[in-house]
């Protein structure tokens, strides 16, 4: 049994600390006062290490946090999502995505029943990597079109694009998601049909856009001379039924207990399998399981997932910041922070408990970045000098996968030198010269980009954001305020073309008798 993370006597006693110190708290008289504060507040986890000793907590407040942690029943919930429970109570579903990963047995303490799901995700994972390896194979297949959106698009593209080190030559992988026309043709305008091999990625198999795009790409690939749909066009959902009637007979499954903005691991994987192959496939699985076990066994007071969703409810409900900057030092992970941004914010964006109650608190912040160093010559200006305080998240990778002499050094410089401005200040120049200091940043260091590593590193992620909304007393595993949306959407369309407004607010009106088509 899990309790709301303002229904304890640690959140009482957080509140009285944050009051007392921890807004007053000063990163460079903590830096002063405690020569072990980096060791005591870095976290060695598999594949990734993590400074957590720039932010704007003592030994103190992260006490208190484990504390909340406990009183929250954290472990609890953390062994009911190992162990298949439906902790999805809004959908009555598990949330297994770690089964996905998982390397031989269950998880101790599983559900009866969890066993046989393991065996089935082995069984797909060995077909659908065993496609991959002879679509590798398959000089004939030069472009991959994953046709899918949200979960079913962002986690394969920030994978794919993370990893072109690893990518093998003579494929091109797009990525199509939006229903906007101009996407799907700009990228079928290079394309010829016999070349083609097209994903069409959906959980549900009904998305609309996806619907769209690929009902399109079906009709682009048979109207300019392509044959057999069947060896061109495969299907990555959970509803096989209605890929067959949409004549796709390729078909690789996943369940229900994968979410969406969870399932890269799954057959929606199929993309990265086809681009770094079967054994980076493997690893990528192979690293985020190693996190999956770090999350399950490590001491909370030594858990980095753990450490990073305490600091994340710290700052959102104590010291009442709303938005996290993401900073990754490495080019190809210029897809993270809209990655996370869904994992994060689909996740915790949520204004109820799980019961439907109204939180009287806030949940999950704003996510956004940019790679560094670029995002230093756009918006860094207003964390270093702005009157908001953003917490920044470095990500930096120590080796390099190119051989140009001295660019690596001057990357990774420039993180460290952004990450020590933020904190040291400079007070000395005097009005719009000086810098106020004490703006926390959390700085992540790999020392490779690689699959294991990758891997591990959304694990960290995934897990962390369980923590926060298992305080929070969320469901971070449903997304039902997406759906408002698309009802009217429908309603909408074909008010489009005739013009039709009763019932329409003024301004929907107005704005549709502008955009009226033909
Ligand atoms: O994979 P699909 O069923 O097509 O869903 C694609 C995406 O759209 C939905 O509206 C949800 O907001 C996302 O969580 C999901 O990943």
């Amino acid at each position: 049994m899990t309790v709301r993370c303002d229904r304890t006597p640690a959140w009482q006693a957080l509140q009285q600390h944050a009051d007392k110190v921890g807004r007053g708290f000063d990163l460079r008289q903590a830096f002063a006062a405690d020569a072990g504060r980096f060791a005591s507040f870095s976290q060695e986890a598999p594949h990734v290490f993590a400074d957590l000793s720039k932010n704007l907590i003592d030994q103190r407040t992260q006490e208190l946090l484990l504390d909340l942690a406990q009183q929250c029943g954290l472990q609890a919930r953390r062994d009911a999502m190992f162990a298949g429970e439906h902790i999805n109570s809004t959908e009555d579903r598990a949330v297994m995505h770690t089964l996905l990963r998982a390397q031989g047995a269950v998880p101790p303490g599983s559900r009866s029943g969890v066993a046989g799901e393991l065996a089935k995700v082995h069984e797909t994972l060995d077909a659908m990597l065993e496609y991959a390896e002879t679509i590798r194979a398959d000089h004939t297949i030069t472009d991959v079109v994953n046709i899918g959106i949200g979960g079913s698009d962002l986690g394969p593209q920030m994978v794919v694009l993370a990893l072109a080190e690893f990518v093998a030559p003579g494929k091109r992988f797009h990525f199509v998601s939006n229903v906007d026309g101009h996407e799907l043709a700009g990228v079928l305008k290079g394309l010829a049909p016999e070349h083609t091999l097209f994903l069409v990625a959906s959980k549900t198999f009904t998305t609309a856009e996806t619907m769209a795009n690929a009902r399109s790409a079906r009709r682009w690939f048979e109207q300019s001379g392509g044959k057999d749909v069947a060896r061109h066009f495969a299907a990555l959902t959970t509803n096989v039924a209605a890929a067959r009637e949409f004549g796709i007979e390729t078909t690789f499954g996943f369940w229900d207990w994968v979410g969406g903005r969870y399932s890269l691991w799954s057959a929606i994987g199929l993309p990265i399998a086809l681009a770094i192959g079967s054994d980076g496939f493997r690893k990528l699985l192979a690293g985020a399981h190693a996190m999956d076990e770090h999350f399950r066994t490590a001491p909370l007071a030594k858990n980095l997932p753990v450490r990073l969703g305490l600091l994340d409810v710290w700052y959102r409900n104590f010291l009442g910041f709303t938005s996290r900057c993401i900073a990754p030092y490495h080019s190809a992970l210029r897809r993270l922070p809209a990655y996370l941004q869904q994992l994060e914010m689909e996740s915790n964006g949520k204004r109820v408990d799980l019961q439907g109650a109204a939180l009287p608190f806030g949940t999950s912040p704003v996510l956004w970045g940019e790679p560094g160093t670029n995002g230093q010559h756009a918006y860094f200006q207003m964390l270093h000098q702005g009157t908001d305080v953003v917490p920044l998240e470095f990500l930096a990778v120590r080796d390099a996968d190119h051989d140009l002499s001295g660019h690596h050094p001057a990357l990774l410089a420039n993180a460290l030198a952004q990450a020590q401005a933020l904190m040291q200040g400079r007070a000395d120049a005097g009005g719009h010269r000086d810098f106020p200091g004490n703006r926390p940043s959390t700085f992540f260091v790999l020392e490779r980009l690689t699959p294991e590593s990758l891997g591990a590193f959304i694990a960290m992620y995934e897990h962390r954001v369980f923590t926060s909304g298992a305080l929070w007393g969320l469901n971070s595993f449903d997304q039902w305020g997406v759906e408002l949306g698309k009802v009217l959407a429908k309603d909408l369309e074909p008010r489009l073309s005739s013009g039709d407004v009763t019932g329409l607010d003024a301004s929907t009106a107005g704005l549709l008798a502008r955009l009226k088509q033909g």
